[in-house]
């Protein structure tokens, strides 16, 4: 009993006022982590677990995850947490969802760039969107496959082909770039990170990722030095790329991750649920001249409701803006591109 309420609190305290908390936990939503079994896939299903906003938990992935499933059922949390596996579940695992979160896919290794995954991650997003579209048309769905500039577009593409798109229920997860760089920057400036913001537009690989430490909270002193802003933000354009050569061919980020992916899901129930929650997420957007870009939305009861423009920018991230556009306006391309052709 202690633990549970212990982890209720927790979430209480990451997310909202104890009022709204307890009318809201008791609506009935149901949630699927696809890639359950992976290194995120993993450490987010137990975080989902003890998310209250959660009635029904579906486990999926092409192996392991009876186990994963059993293990996290037995979590004394309101959840009731299932493992389905290979593709003859996947339709009862998505069945009456609300929401889908898809790590699904393979990750980096040292040397490779987020795009050399497209080969094989852009079947793996298009095959388990078309069964979302099909099984569970009206959820949100919550992209962590890399590479996340072109998966997204891939699945606005094959949902407008099945008929079923809602751009309000397609997000691109960019959380992790906004929790590392509120971490890079509390620790550089001394700060309490728990009071810390910091936006990140654009896309999620290498330069499309663009902080805006000129918007921080606390604002950022103008005594700064370029060279401080500059490491600050070459750091979190490659907080992936660090992570990927510790772990020296294990893998990429599935612990912080995981952390982000359930801070993100956490907001897109809040918003169904009828609270306030605001997000930097990769969605279709008219804030550019880009089809998908990443800025602060507002989550709402159906999803996307408000699409923040960008703000103001310094002439450092003017430059860096500019920068980042042909290589986004490519990544979404490749994605529109493989949906037509396969
Ligand atoms: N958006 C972001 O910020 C981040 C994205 N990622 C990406 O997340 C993805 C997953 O990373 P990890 O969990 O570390 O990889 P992993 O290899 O540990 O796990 C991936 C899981 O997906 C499963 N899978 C493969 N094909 C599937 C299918 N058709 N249906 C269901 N499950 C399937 C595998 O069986 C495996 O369990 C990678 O593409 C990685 O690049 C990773 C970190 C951050
Ligand atoms: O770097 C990677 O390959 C995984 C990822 O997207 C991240 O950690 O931001």
């Amino acid at each position: 009993m202690r633990s549970a309420r212990v982890l209720a609190q927790t979430w209480k305290a990451v997310s909202e006022s104890a009022a709204e908390f307890s009318t809201r936990a008791g609506k009935e939503r149901k949630v699927a982590v696809l890639g359950a079994a992976g290194g995120i896939g993993q450490p987010l299903s137990l975080l989902m677990k003890m998310n209250p906003q959660v009635s029904q938990l579906s486990l999926y992935d092409v192996a392991g995850t009876r186990g994963v499933g059993a293990d996290v059922s037995h979590i004394n949390s309101r959840a009731q947490a299932k493992g389905f596996e290979g593709p003859d579940q996947l339709a009862d695992a998505l069945k009456g969802c609300d929401l889908v979160i898809i790590p699904a896919g393979v990750p980096r290794k040292p040397g490779m760039t987020r795009d050399d995954l497209f080969k094989i991650n852009a079947g793996i997003v298009k095959g388990l969107v078309e069964a979302c579209g099909k099984h569970c048309p009206g959820a949100i769905l919550n992209i962590i496959s890399n590479p996340v500039n072109s998966t997204v577009p891939i699945a606005a593409e094959a949902l407008r082909k099945m008929g079923v798109y809602d751009k309000r229920k397609l997000m691109g997860v960019t959380t992790l770039d906004v929790v590392r760089a509120k971490t890079f920057y509390a620790e550089k400036l001394g700060l309490d990170v728990s009071q810390v913001d910091v936006p990140v537009v654009g896309g999620h690989a290498g330069i499309t990722i663009l902080p805006l430490f000129s918007q921080a909270t606390p604002t950022m002193p103008s005594s700064t030095p370029a060279d401080v802003i500059d490491a600050l933000t070459k750091r979190t354009q490659d907080g992936g790329t660090e992570v990927v050569e510790a772990k020296a061919g294990k893998g990429s980020a599935t612990l912080s991750m995981a952390y982000a992916a359930a801070l993100f899901a956490d907001a897109c129930l809040r918003g169904m649920n009828g609270a306030t929650a605001t997000e930097c997420t990769y969605v279709e957007s008219e804030v550019t001249d880009l089809p998908f870009f990443a800025t602060k939305v507002k989550l709402g009861t159906e999803g996307v409701e408000t699409i923040h423009p960008i703000g103001s920018m310094s002439d450092y991230e003017k430059e860096a803006f500019a920068a980042m556009k042909p290589e986004l306006a490519a990544s979404i391309e490749k994605g529109f591109k493989f949906v037509r052709e396969n």
